[in-house]
C-alpha cells in the first residue's frame, strides 16, 4: 500500500513566503487518546495481591529449575519454555549456571554427558545448540554432520520428524560465517517444514507456520511470549505453575507499561504537534513499542522514558528533513543543532522553533534525570544526535541536487540516517552502573555488531519503503543506488541486498558470543534493536503504516491482558 502524496504550494504555517513543500500525508495515529486515559485506573490493591501470588509462583519455578537429577533434555525444555514464555529475566543467574555446566560437559564429553541416553536426537541437539548460542557459548555446529547421509545430504528420514526439523530450523538462525552446514540445514528444514506445515496437528502446525515467518532468535521476546502462551497451553505436558506464573507476570508488567505509556502520551499531547506540526507522523505509541523491544524489564524504566522521547523527536526531525523542510530551512536547522543552544532558536522559522525547543528540552530533562555523575552519557547521546542530523542534511542535499550516490557513498550516510547508531547510544543513557564511558567509546568506534545491525536496519527499511518514498520524492534508497551503479533490474538489486542482510545477521550472531568487548547487556540492546527492525520492516514499512503492521502487536503488548 502506498499513502497519498502531494507536492503543494503551501502557505507556511508561520506566514513565511509561499514555498513548495513535499507533504507525505502520513496516515494519522490509530491510537488517539487511548493510552492517555488509562493512568488513573492502573494503581489498584488488586495489583498488590497478584504481585504476592507471582512471587510465590516464581519461587516454585526457581525450585524446579534448580532441582537436581533431571536429565539434561528435560532441563533444556524447561529453560526453553521459561525463555519463550518471557520470564527468563527472573532467572538469569540460574539459567547461566545450568548452561555453563552443560557447556563444560559438552566440551569435555564428561561421564555425565555420556550417561544422557536421550540427548542425541535431532530435536535435543538442536535445542541445546540454540540455547547455548543464545547465551553466548560458541558451541560447534559439527555435531549436526551426524544427521547427514554418505552423500553429504541431510537424511531423508528427518523429514518425518517435524519437531526435530523445527528445532534445527530455529538453531540455524544463530549461525555465523563459514557454517555451511547450517546454511544447508536452513534450506533443508525451511523447504520441508513448508511442505508439511498443513498436515501437522494443531499446536505444531501453528508453531511451524509462525516459525517460518518469525524465527525465535529474530523475534521480539515479549511479543513472541504472547504467541507462545497458547502454543504451550495446548501441549498436554505443559507445566501449569510455569504457565500461570508467566501469564500473571506478563499482565503485571503490562500494567506498568500502560502507566509509562500514559505518561509519555501526556508529554506528547502537551507538545501539541498535531496542531503545530500536522505534517509529521504521529507515532509516539509505536516509538514506545520500539523501546519496549529494546528493554521491557522493570529496571529499565528511566531508560525507556528517555529512549522513547528521543525516538519520537527523531521521527519529527526525519519528516522535516525528508519532506516538509526547504533546503534553506534545513541548513538553518542543521546550524542550530551544531550550536545546541536555545539562543540559536531565533534564526529558525516558527514551525522549526517548536521542534528545536522540544528537542533541546528532551536532552535537558535527560541531564536532570541521570544526574551530574552520569551527565557524560548525555553528551555522547547529544553527539550521536548531531551526527544524525548532519547526515539528514547530507541526504537532503543529495535529493535537491538529484544526486544518486554509489552504494559506498550512500551507505556511508544512510547508515547514520537509519538512526540505529544514535538509538543504540541513547539506549544506554538511562541504564544502570554497568554502563561506563568505555561502552560509549566502543559504540562510537563502529564495532562490527553495531555496523551489522545498522546495515539490517537501513536495508530492510529501504526494501519495504523505497517505492512509496520515491513516489512522493525522497533521497535515493539503497535499491536505486544499487541499480544505478550496477545497471541491474530492481529484482537483482533486491536479491543482492537481501544477501547483505543475511550476512549481517551472521555478524550479529558472532558479536553476541563470548568473549565480548563490552558487557553482554550492552550487546543485547543492539541485538534487540535488530529484532525490532525484523518485526517492523519484515513485509511493509510498519512504522509509517502502523495500522497494517504494528496495530495488533501494540494491542497485544499494551492493551489486551493475557487470559488466564
Ligand atoms: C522509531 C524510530 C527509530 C524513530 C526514528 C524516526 C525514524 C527514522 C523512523 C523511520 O522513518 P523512515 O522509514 O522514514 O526512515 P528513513 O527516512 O531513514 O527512510
Amino acid at each position: 500500500m502506498s499513502f497519498q502524496v502531494s507536492a503543494i504550494a503551501a502557505q507556511s504555517l508561520n506566514s513565511m513566503p509561499e514555498t513548495n513543500r513535499r507533504l507525505a500525508n502520513f496516515p494519522p495515529s490509530i491510537w488517539g487518546d487511548r493510552f492517555l486515559k488509562s493512568a488513573s485506573e492502573l494503581e489498584t490493591d488488586h495489583n498488590e495481591k497478584i504481585n504476592q501470588q507471582v512471587q510465590q509462583l516464581k519461587e516454585k519455578v526457581r525450585k524446579m529449575l534448580m532441582a537436581p537429577g533431571e536429565e539434561s533434555s528435560q532441563k533444556l525444555n524447561l529453560i526453553d519454555a521459561i525463555q519463550r514464555l518471557g520470564v527468563s529475566y527472573h532467572f538469569e543467574n540460574e539459567i547461566q549456571e545450568i548452561l555453563q555446566q552443560l557447556h563444560k560437559s559438552t566440551l569435555h564429553d564428561s561421564p555425565d554427558h555420556e550417561d544422557d541416553v536421550d540427548d542425541d536426537d535431532l530435536y535435543t541437539i538442536a535445542l541445546r545448540f540454540r540455547l547455548l548460542r543464545q547465551h553466548g557459548y560458541n558451541i560447534s555446529s559439527d555435531e549436526f554432520t551426524k544427521f547427514k547421509d554418505n552423500k553429504g545430504n541431510f537424511k531423508e528420514s528427518l523429514i518425518n520428524d517435524a519437531q526435530g526439523m523445527l528445532s534445527l530450523y530455529e538453531a540455524t538462525h544463530l549461525r555465523v560465517h563459514g557454517e555451511d552446514i547450517l546454511d544447508e540445514a536452513l534450506v533443508f528444514t525451511a523447504t520441508h517444514l513448508e511442505s508439511v506445515a498443513s498436515h501437522l496437528s494443531p499446536p505444531l502446525a501453528a508453531q511451524v507456520s509462525h516459525a517460518l515467518k518469525q524465527p525465535i532468535c529474530k523475534g521480539m521476546p515479549r511479543l513472541e511470549a504472547t504467541f507462545y502462551f497458547s502454543i504451550y497451553q495446548q501441549d498436554a505436558s505443559h507445566n501449569k505453575v510455569l504457565l500461570t506464573f508467566a501469564k500473571l507476570d506478563f499482565n503485571l508488567l503490562q500494567k506498568l507499561h500502560q502507566k509509562e505509556l500514559s505518561e509519555i502520551s501526556r508529554w506528547w499531547k502537551d507538545l501539541n504537534f498535531s496542531k503545530e506540526l500536522p505534517f509529521v507522523r504521529d507515532r509516539v505509541v509505536e516509538c514506545y513499542f520500539w523501546t519496549v523491544g529494546v528493554y521491557f524489564e522493570l529496571e529499565y524504566l528511566l531508560a525507556r522514558r528517555i529512549l522513547t522521547k528521543v525516538l519520537a523527536m527523531t521521527s519529527v526531525v526525519d519528516d522535516i528533513y525528508d519532506a516538509y523542510g526547504t533546503l534553506k530551512e534545513l541548513e538553518l536547522f542543521t546550524e542550530a543543532i551544531e550550536r545546541w543552544d536555545i539562543s540559536a532558536i531565533d534564526q529558525l522559522p516558527e514551525y522549526m522553533k517548536v521542534c528545536y525547543r522540544a528537542l533541546l528540552d528532551v536532552y535537558c530533562e535527560m541531564d536532570q534525570k541521570v544526574g551530574e555523575e552520569r551527565s557524560y552519557r548525555v553528551r555522547y547521546a547529544r553527539e550521536a544526535m548531531k551526527n544524525q542530523i548532519r547526515a539528514y542534511f547530507h541526504e537532503a542535499k543529495w535529493f535537491h541536487k538529484n544526486h544518486i550516490p554509489t552504494m559506498d557513498e550512500y551507505m556511508n550516510i544512510a547508515l547514520v540516517t537509519s538512526t540505529h547508531a544514535m538509538v543504540a547510544t541513547t539506549s544506554l543513557v538511562g541504564m544502570g552502573d554497568i554502563i561506563t564511558k568505555d561502552a560509549f567509546e566502543w559504540l562510537f568506534s563502529d564495532p562490527e555488531v553495531l555496523r551489522a545491525s545498522t546495515v539490517i536496519s537501513r536495508l530492510m527499511n529501504d526494501i519495504v519503503s523505497h517505492k512509496a518514498e520515491q513516489k512522493r520524492g525522497h533521497p535515493a534508497s539503497a535499491i536505486e543506488c544499487y541499480m544505478a551503479q550496477h545497471c541491474t533490474t530492481e529484482e537483482e538489486a533486491l536479491d543482492e541486498i537481501r544477501k547483505e542482510i543475511t550476512d549481517a545477521w551472521k555478524d550479529i550472531n558472532k558479536g553476541c558470543l563470548y568473549p565480548t568487548i563490552v558487557p553482554m547487556p550492552i550487546v543485547t540492546r543492539i541485538l534487540n534493536l535488530t529484532r525490532v527492525i525484523d518485526v517492523v520492516y519484515k513485509d511493509e514499512d510498519g512504522y509509517t503504516l502502523a495500522e497494517i503492521v504494528l496495530k495488533d502487536f501494540v494491542a497485544a503488548l499494551f492493551v489486551d491482558p493475557v487470559s488466564l
